[in-house]
């Protein structure tokens, strides 16, 4: 393997690195959910986190870029960042342009540091309705945050698992900027992809032209788990089905990305290169692809390259 990916201690020891995809990237790919985490001893850990990661580096996330064959990042600030940005803003201003991000806002921000984040890269914000990653955030304070972001054209990136949209349905409507869904609304891949559960997640989709979705983390859906340590490259075959509806109901509204360093993954360690062959089995076509992958991303969060 001819790439500097450098492995950290921790859980990114787990695995000898990614493997080279056999699916080659679109020119001008965009990994559009992915992190970095710390160094900790520079960037240090909330602390009201859930979980402690390893350190995952900026460098490391740029070396990953290359060697799967993205052009740009989009990079997410994690829970166990809090709303503390420094590490995600470091990491904007390293990538020289081709690094956007989504960040943690509290209600009291000022428009100083809003201004601030927009001129470091970033282009959303992101509420987490996860309950085993964050104490539930008043939602008059995410409305708050909203309606504060909204004048900088920002989106909000929203992570729920499947089972809390019906609570979250109205709320999720009636915030007032564009809204991007974090892994597909986390369904449960042991149910029919047709039935009642996922459409009412494609029924969500549909009740807005602005709701943007993506289709990642086969790892963390798949009930059927990675591939047997065969060579076989086709991993997470029970999330294909789920993830081709969106992609074929919303070409225009989906993106996808490796979700590295893959945090609190306890029963195994994805191979990035294996997650990216998974791209051609959701979006069939070339022109899916290049939306999916190049097109949709641009348009988001680079606009005026589109
Ligand atoms: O499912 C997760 O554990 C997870 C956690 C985080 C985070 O801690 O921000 O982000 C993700 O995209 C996924």
């Amino acid at each position: 393997m001819t790439t500097s990916f450098e492995r950290t201690p921790g859980w990114l020891d787990w695995y000898a690195g990614p493997s080279r995809p056999g699916f080659r990237l679109p020119e001008g790919a965009v990994d559009a959910h992915c992190h970095v985490f710390g160094p900790g001893d520079e960037f240090p850990y909330a602390p009201e986190r859930k979980y402690t990661p390893c350190d995952a580096s900026k460098e490391q996330l740029f070396a990953l870029r290359d060697h799967l064959g993205f052009t740009r990042n989009v990079i997410v600030q994690a829970t166990c960042h809090g709303a503390d940005n420094s590490a995600l803003v470091d990491a904007l201003r390293a990538s020289g342009g081709l690094a956007r991000g989504v960040a943690t806002l509290r209600p009291d921000a000022t428009d100083a540091e809003v201004r601030e984040l927009h001129e470091a890269g970033v282009r959303g914000v992101r509420f987490n309705f996860v309950k085993r990653l964050v104490d539930a955030a008043p939602r008059q304070e995410l409305r708050e945050v909203a309606e504060k972001i909204a004048p900088y054209g920002w989106h909000a990136v929203v992570y729920f698992e499947a089972a809390d949209l019906p609570d979250l349905r109205d709320f999720l409507l009636s915030i007032p900027v564009p809204l991007v869904v974090d892994h597909m609304g986390r369904p449960d891949t042991t149910k029919d992809p047709e039935g009642p559960g996922f459409e009412a997640f494609l029924d969500f989709l549909r009740a807005r032209n602005d709701i943007w979705c993506k289709v990642t983390c086969p790892e963390r859906l798949s009930a059927s788990g990675p591939p047997a340590l065969d060579g076989e490259r086709n991993a997470y075959g029970d999330v294909v089905p789920f993830a081709r509806r969106v992609v074929e109901e919303f070409p225009d509204r989906v993106l996808w990305g490796t979700d590295w360093p893959h945090p609190n993954l306890t029963d195994h360690m994805p191979d990035d290169g294996l997650l990216v062959d998974f791209v051609p089995h959701i979006a069939p076509t070339r022109g899916l692809r290049q939306k999916l992958l190049v097109d949709n991303p641009t348009r988001l969060y680079w606009p005026e390259a589109d």
